[in-house]
């Protein structure tokens, strides 16, 4: 069951969005887990037309202290499921104002039932593009929700003009030089691009979409470290485990293919914060040039230093 984390700050058209998905016909049902702090429950009663399942968590906020509640709802949906009560082909998870999806990422990986049967698909933020040149000059976490996305629905274009639309969307990339940007009015996105993301498995290409990246107001950054010799697993774990444990709170969000010594496959590792993974993926193409890159998206990274450490997982070196 693919599972998308939607999110975005507050009024940006998360519930706009949700209420598409629950509405329209699109022939596709999707079971979603919605999340509000306090004890009125988000838009249930925005929510409309519920074909779908729905569940709602008032226990705060989902990134720190519903986790338990998040693998309970998970369990329920999969148990209705399973009964044959609900038909769902994938699940939403809309959280409010996260700015740490790593707790939420970790329960994907750390329940054995919830390995089995979901699979984390990818990690979707809503933006308002015409506040969003507010929230990121005071700081909020905005910025964070940006880095960690790998699909961006940049939402009210119609309260923009075009050069500010162009402008908005040169931020978001120069922030994160991996996601998609899908301009929309009223969340209208294609719902086949919420689902299949796949930055939990692997892809083909790192898809680095802007070349021009740019510290912001914040000290959130991003780069791209390459290296053509190939690597030594062992020193790239080992320096990574490093890393995370030093830097982990302040890197969003990682992705890498690499090139190992010895390997005749690419090796694709990714993170969030503190949780990273390596994996095998397909083998390397007679005619495609061996060489290893990743992208770092974080905030008060020292990227001469990173480059350093980086050479020096060279194998042989
Ligand atoms: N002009 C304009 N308004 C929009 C658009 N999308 C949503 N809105 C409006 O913006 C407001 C907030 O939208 P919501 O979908 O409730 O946003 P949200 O992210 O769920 O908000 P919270 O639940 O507060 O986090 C609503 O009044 C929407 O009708 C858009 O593309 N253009």
């Amino acid at each position: 069951m693919p599972v998308t984390l939607v999110t975005g700050f507050l009024g940006s058209g998360k519930t706009t969005l949700l209420n598409r998905i629950l509405s329209e016909h699109h022939g596709h049902r999707f079971a979603v887990i919605v999340n509000e702090i306090g004890q009125i429950g988000i838009d249930n009663e925005l929510i409309v037309n519920v074909e779908e399942e729905v569940m709602e968590m008032t226990n705060g906020c989902l990134c720190c202290t519903v986790r338990e509640d998040l693998l309970v709802a998970l369990k329920k949906l999969l148990q209705s499921r399973n009964k044959g009560e609900a038909r769902f082909e994938g699940l939403l998870i809309e959280t409010t104002g996260l700015a740490n999806p790593g707790p939420i990422i970790q329960t994907f990986f750390l329940d054995e039932t919830i390995q089995t049967y979901y699979e984390l698909d990818g990690i979707v933020t809503v933006v308002d593009a015409y506040h969003i040149q507010q929230h990121f000059e005071k700081g909020m976490e905005a910025e964070e929700q940006v880095a960690f996305a790998d699909l961006i629905i940049l939402n009210k274009q119609d309260l923009v003009t075009t050069s500010q639309l162009k402008e908005v969307k040169y931020q978001i990339q120069s922030l994160n030089p991996t996601a998609q940007i899908v301009p929309t009015v009223n969340s209208e996105i294609d719902f086949s691009l919420l689902f299949g993301i796949q930055t939990f498995r692997t892809r083909d290409t790192l898809d680095i979409r802007s070349h021009f990246p740019k510290e912001h107001l914040t000290g959130v950054q991003s780069f791209v470290l390459r290296e053509e010799r190939p690597i030594d697993m062992v020193k790239l774990n080992h320096w990574m485990t490093a890393v995370v444990s030093e830097l982990g709170e302040y890197l969003y969000r990682y992705k890498g293919i690499i090139a190992a010594q010895g390997m005749d496959r690419r090796v694709v590792f990714q993170g969030v914060h503190t949780l990273f993974a390596a994996s095998y993926d397909r083998p390397w193409k007679q005619e495609e040039e061996r060489k290893s890159e990743v992208v770092f998206i974080g905030k008060g990274l020292n990227k001469v230093w990173f480059e350093e450490h980086f050479h020096n997982c060279v194998a042989d070196h």
